[in-house]
């Protein structure tokens, strides 16, 4: 199968447990929960997205013909350092594209393999790191992982239902948007009365990483 990658870079994992770990981040392109079209977003069951997923014209995107090709140019964004190799799959909606070929091509390069993922679609079992952000209006089948991140404030999510998910971690991130600060709030809100959260900073954005 080919790959339509939207962009890949190397930089600082910016969110959640992993926050501060260098990784090779592949966006792949298109989303199950909203086209990418402006004119769109109202009506989409994610309205909220901060991130432009479309086509495959991002700096390092483009269609790779096969897993090999994908997982050869990820290897050359990391660099010769053999050690503690970390590949973050996102998009858009990664699930849709990733599959065994894929999986193993990446852990033959040595990559610990993350993924974010709204977890509408069942991850992938050799994943090495399960991120998943629940969105309200959709139906999450994959309610196990490593982290559960939830975007905060969002009417129609409960965190007491989420809590009961099989989950090692849960953290809260505040939605940016223009309501930015009053979300900050919200977010420190529900880590102080929930103790089970905690907060999820997107760290890269006033870093200025990519
Ligand atoms: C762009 S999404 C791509 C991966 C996948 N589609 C998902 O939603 O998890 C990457 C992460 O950014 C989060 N995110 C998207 N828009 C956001 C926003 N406006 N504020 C805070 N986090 C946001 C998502 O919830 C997800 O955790
Ligand atoms: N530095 C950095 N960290 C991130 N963590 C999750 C991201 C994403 O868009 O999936 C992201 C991203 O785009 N950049
Ligand atoms: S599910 Fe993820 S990629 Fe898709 S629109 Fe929502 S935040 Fe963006
Ligand atoms: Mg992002």
């Amino acid at each position: 199968m080919s790959y339509a990658v939207k962009e890949m870079f190397l930089t600082l994992q910016g969110e959640g447990v992993n926050a501060g770990r260098r990784a090779v981040f592949v966006r792949f392109a298109g989303c199950n929960l909203w086209s990418g079209r402006e004119e769109d977003r109202a009506t989409a069951i994610c309205s909220f997205c901060d991130t432009d997923f479309v086509g495959i014209n991002g700096l390092g995107g483009g269609r790779f013909a096969d897993a090999d090709a994908l997982a050869a140019a990820v290897a050359g964004f990391w660099g010769d350092r053999p050690e503690a190799r970390f590949v973050v799959l996102t998009g858009g909606e990664p699930m849709l594209q990733v599959d065994d070929a894929l999986v193993d091509a990446l852990h033959a390069g040595g990559f610990t393999i993350a993924i974010e993922t709204n977890g509408t679609l069942p991850v992938h079992p050799g994943i090495d790191w399960v991120c998943v952000s629940p969105k309200a209006g959709s139906t999450v089948v994959q309610r196990s992982g490593d982290e559960l991140k939830l975007v905060w404030p969002q009417a129609g999510s409960d965190p007491e239902v989420l809590e009961s998910w099989d989950f090692a971690n849960f953290l809260v991130q505040p939605m940016d948007d223009a309501a930015a600060a009053d979300n900050q709030a919200a977010a420190i809100a529900l880590a102080m009365a929930r103790p089970k959260w905690r907060l999820s900073l997107q760290t890269h954005k006033f870093l200025g990483l990519r």
